[in-house]
């Protein structure tokens, strides 16, 4: 079995090294430009339209959550990739846990009024401040799928009022799911805290906008940990002046990384991290993959696998 390797800035190396421990039946190689000999699977990330182009591969694993890169590669380049070429995603592998640290510790954060607090430091004030009550705190997170389970999963162990909303109805302990447009105003509706984690499709572009934002709660957070451009900015940076929105946690941006001059940088509101809420854990996702090849060889089911009309 051949397998091609390609991430613009991973170790190669030490992907391919590992991968052959985990694989040791299959000759696996790191693809370089002009490399058109066959091949059986391809691992990959933002990969060049000639890496695949042509070829009959039986599998395109991304190496990451989200394979919205990669579709749109695919819709500029029909040809990059066969239609009954299956594209596999990572599920979890390890970055469930690292979303429950991040999305736990801002809801913290933001339940104990640190954010304040740190305002008072900054003017030498000792001033306690009246606590938040828990069931003025729902949490609503859209997107309920492998991450935002987990993350509502994790939240549920602090008590806090949740809520979801996915496109079908999902059934999670102590969460009120929503599901499909219809739903979502309900869902919105008397949330304090929203946490993204929706795939980037058509339709969820921009559903972080004015409209969205003045169905929350007043004094609501807004935390984005799937891709930028469900948010847009000016409206997110108009709610956060008009008050309506606290405190905004991002992680990710229309444009990465985010350019200097870009005002949220300098918001006394918003919190900043560069595109780090889950990375790809290299021990975890070799697992997936040579677990998910192994069924694939063997003609069983597997999991992960991308719904291109879908767009996830
Ligand atoms: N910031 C980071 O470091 C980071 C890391 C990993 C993943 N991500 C992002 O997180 C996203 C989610 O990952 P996942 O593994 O949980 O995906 P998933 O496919 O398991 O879950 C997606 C969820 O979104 C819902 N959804 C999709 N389209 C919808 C629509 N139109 N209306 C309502 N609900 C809709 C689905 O029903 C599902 O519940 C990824 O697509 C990726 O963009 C970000
Ligand atoms: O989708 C993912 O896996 C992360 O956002 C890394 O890009």
């Amino acid at each position: 079995m051949d397998i091609i390797f390609y991430h613009p800035s991973f170790d190669n190396h030490y992907w391919v090294n590992a991968l052959s421990r985990a694989l040791p039946q299959a000759n696996i190689r790191i693809w370089t430009r002009g490399d058109n000999a066959p091949a059986d699977y391809a691992l990959v990330w933002h990969p060049p339209v000639e890496m695949l182009k042509g070829r009959t591969l039986k599998g395109v694993f991304a190496l990451g959550a989200g394979v919205d890169a990669i579709l749109s590669q695919l819709k500029n380049n029909p040809d990059m990739l066969g239609e009954s070429i299956p594209l596999f995603r990572l599920e979890d592998t390890g970055m469930a846990l690292q979303m429950q640290e991040y999305a736990v510790s801002q809801v913290l954060h933001w339940f104990r009024r640190f954010d304040d607090y740190q305002t008072l430091k900054q003017q030498a004030k000792w001033q306690p401040l009246d606590e938040y009550e828990r069931e003025d705190f729902t949490i609503g997170i859209l997107g309920a799928g492998v991450l935002g389970a987990k993350v509502a999963e994790s939240l549920h162990a602090w008590g806090f009022p949740l809520r979801c909303w996915s496109r079908s109805r999902k059934s999670l302990p102590g969460v009120t799911s929503f599901a499909g447009s219809n739903e979502l105003s309900d869902f919105l509706h008397g949330t304090r805290v929203l946490i993204n984690l929706l795939p980037n499709t058509p339709e969820t572009a921009g559903i972080i906008n004015h409209s969205l934002l003045e169905q929350l709660a007043d004094n609501s957070y807004v935390m984005n940990l799937a891709r930028g451009v469900h948010v847009v900015e000016s409206d997110l940076l108009q709610a956060l002046d008009s008050g309506k929105v606290k405190g905004a946690m991002l992680d990710v941006f229309n444009q990465e990384p985010l350019p200097a001059n870009n005002p949220l940088w300098a918001h006394p509101c918003v919190a900043i991290t560069p595109h780090v809420a889950a990375v790809t854990r290299p021990a975890e996702a070799i697992a997936f993959i040579s677990r998910t090849i192994g069924q694939l060889e063997r003609g069983e089911q597997v999991s992960g696998r991308v719904d291109r009309q879908r767009g996830y």
